[in-house]
């Protein structure tokens, strides 16, 4: 589980293709406990799982799925992704739990700067859950940092 509060933003190294998913090395050092084999990170809001890790980058591998609903496909060596690692137990929640499991697309309608805080307008695809698909446009507002949390992470013009 996640808050959705970004933690950090990762440097794509390098993106290797492969028949059923691609791999991304990501420069950014994690601490020793967030980068054991096997840890979830959100990546850009999609919770992915660490396959390989140094002092100074990770490794994760996104399936075809999760290509298919997310951005990552568009992820190129220099692109920069939102980092959160995943909580402990014990940690502040701080924002709110979010899973990290990404439901689709929506395009961005509009951005209208209101202050400190940004005003996105969304259209979400008919094949949305039921829970979304009954709020055909999604607004969302975030009060600090617009730049890093104006949009649903993850997400793509649909
Ligand atoms: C823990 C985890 N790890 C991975 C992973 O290593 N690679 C991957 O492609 N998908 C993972 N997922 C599921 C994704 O979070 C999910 O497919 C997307 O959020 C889209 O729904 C999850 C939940």
């Amino acid at each position: 589980m996640f808050t959705g509060l970004v933690r950090g933003v990762g440097t794509v190294e390098r993106v290797i293709p492969g028949a059923q998913r691609r791999t991304f090395v990501i420069a950014y050092a994690l601490s020793e406990g967030d980068r054991s084999l096997g840890a979830s990170v959100a990546i850009s809001g999609v919770c992915l799982t660490v396959v390989a890790s140094t002092a100074r980058d990770f490794t994760v591998e996104a399936a075809f799925e999760t290509l298919a609903v997310t951005t990552l496909g568009d992820l190129r060596p220099g692109s920069r992704v939102h980092l959160e690692p995943a909580l402990r137990l014990g940690d502040a929640l701080g924002g709110h739990l979010v899973a990290g499991h990404v439901d689709g697309l929506a395009r961005v309608r509009s951005r209208v700067a209101r202050g400190d805080a940004l005003e996105c307008g969304s259209t979400c695809r008919a094949s949305w859950p039921a829970t979304s698909r009954s709020r055909a446009a999604c607004v969302s507002t975030a009060s600090a940092s617009p730049s890093t949390r104006s949009t649903p992470a993850g997400s793509r013009s649909a």
